[in-house]
């Protein structure tokens, strides 16, 4: 079996990023950038005025001076600014450029086109031409684009913006037990339930998703679902990955001429992870457990994700005291649910003692899961561990 690391390296060898597309900007939020954009103005584009009042020059500050004018807001004055005068002006109007300091009209005394400054004012409330950004100037977040991003790009001026597509991802529930939610569960039936929860983290991590109709333990069936999945940016199949009778991913996957990365990795919950190339599409077989299957989403499908909109891997690791004792590990890397908490200002995480991977209940309770390394030793409450946040 190979270790986590070395499967989550195949993982994201499954797909570079993919192409490029043009949306407005006003669209853009959450799409990822495929190219820097470049400012196609200066802000402010003018010496702008910061406050509502007058615009003087510095030096005449203590002298009665003739209000010749106004600069309001898109409206700029471009008289002739005499020494002894003042230009009325408000927030965000042009400074006209005789002028170096806009003086706060409740610093001002005003006798019909006559003022005089009542307080002394120190600075210039000015903002400077470009000292914000200069034409020309890029914007690369390597990031999914935020309501702040997407303010930036539009006082750039720039309408239209190069995203990268987003990856399409299918995912493929199977197994003779599974209904939709909703349904009267016939005896021996349960709710499908994964492909929801794995649908919403592939959507919420940038991806359009589609969810097939639950397959059928058969290879007719899975055979048929696999067809419909073609054209994929990626491939979801839950359950179906073991060695059971019914198991038949591995099988029919292998029939579909499916170049396997790996099967079977050091990793608990999660040992039956598949993954590979279909037909054009990555390809990642979950196992059927829901918790099994949620972790190995976390673990491998948001970094493909990222890896399909052009992100690189971001490393999710924090570290807390533990909240109690714990036996030592196995020898697969460990995925422990757990609650977060704090005690003195310090992070403190405290794993469930119950570990089934089908409880998805304890799921969803759950803020973190702690990480431990394969063959980990005992740990005592107190010591540093490390784990991944819910998020
Ligand atoms: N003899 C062995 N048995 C098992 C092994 C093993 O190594 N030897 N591995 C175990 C491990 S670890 C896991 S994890 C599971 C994974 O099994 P499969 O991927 O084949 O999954 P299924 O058998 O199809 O389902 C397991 C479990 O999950 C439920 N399930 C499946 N799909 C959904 C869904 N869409 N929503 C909700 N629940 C789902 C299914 O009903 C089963 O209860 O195998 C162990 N066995
Ligand atoms: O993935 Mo299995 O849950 O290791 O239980």
């Amino acid at each position: 079996m190979i270790t986590v690391d070395e499967a989550l390296e195949c993982v994201l060898a499954l797909s570079g990023p993919l192409s490029t597309e043009e949306v407005k900007v006003q669209d853009g939020l959450g799409r990822v950038l495929s190219m820097p954009v470049r400012a196609r103005l200066s802000q402010p584009p003018f010496d702008a005025s910061a406050m509502d009042g007058y615009a003087i020059r510095r030096d005449e500050m203590g002298e009665t001076l003739r209000v010749v004018g106004e600069s309001a807001a898109g409206r700029p004055w471009d008289g002739d600014a005499a020494p002894g005068t003042a230009v009325r002006i408000s927030t965000g109007a042009a400074v006209p450029g005789a002028y170096d300091c806009v003086v706060i009209q409740e610093n001002v005394s005003r006798q019909g086109d006559d003022i005089r400054v009542t307080a002394p004012q120190t600075g210039d409330n000015i903002r400077l031409h470009a000292t914000d950004f200069a034409e020309g100037s890029e914007f690369f977040p390597r990031r999914p684009l935020t309501p702040r991003d997407l303010g930036l790009i539009a006082s750039m001026n720039v309408a239209q913006i190069a995203v990268t597509r987003r990856p399409k991802v299918v995912i493929l529930p199977g197994g003779d037990e599974l209904v939709p939610p909703g349904s009267t569960p016939a005896a021996g039936q349960i709710v499908s339930s994964n492909d929801i929860a794995i649908g919403a983290l592939a959507r919420r991590e940038g991806a359009e998703t589609v969810i097939l109709p639950i397959a059928g333990d058969s290879e007719a069936s899975l055979k048929d679902s696999f067809e419909r999945a073609a054209g994929a940016d990626l491939i979801v199949t839950i359950g179906g990955a073991s060695v059971g009778d019914h198991d038949l991913i591995g099988k029919v996957t292998e029939n579909a001429g499916m170049e396997r990365a790996f099967y079977k990795i050091a990793m608990r919950p999660g040992k039956p992870l598949i993954a590979g190339k279909i037909g054009g599409s990555a390809m990642i077989g979950l196992p059927g457990n829901p918790v099994s299957a949620m972790v190995c989403a976390e673990i491998f499908i948001r970094p493909l994700i990222r890896a399909m909109l052009g992100l690189g891997p971001i490393s999710r690791l924090r570290r807390a005291e533990l909240g109690r004792d714990l036996p030592p590990e196995g020898d697969r890397q460990h995925y422990l649910r757990a609650a977060l908490s704090m005690r003195d200002g310090v992070p403190v995480i405290t794993p469930f003692e119950d570990q089934d991977s089908a409880r998805v209940g304890l799921l969803a309770q759950a803020d973190a899961l702690l990480v431990r390394k394969p063959n980990d030793g005992p740990r005592k409450a107190g010591e540093y561990v490390e784990f991944i946040p819910f998020d």
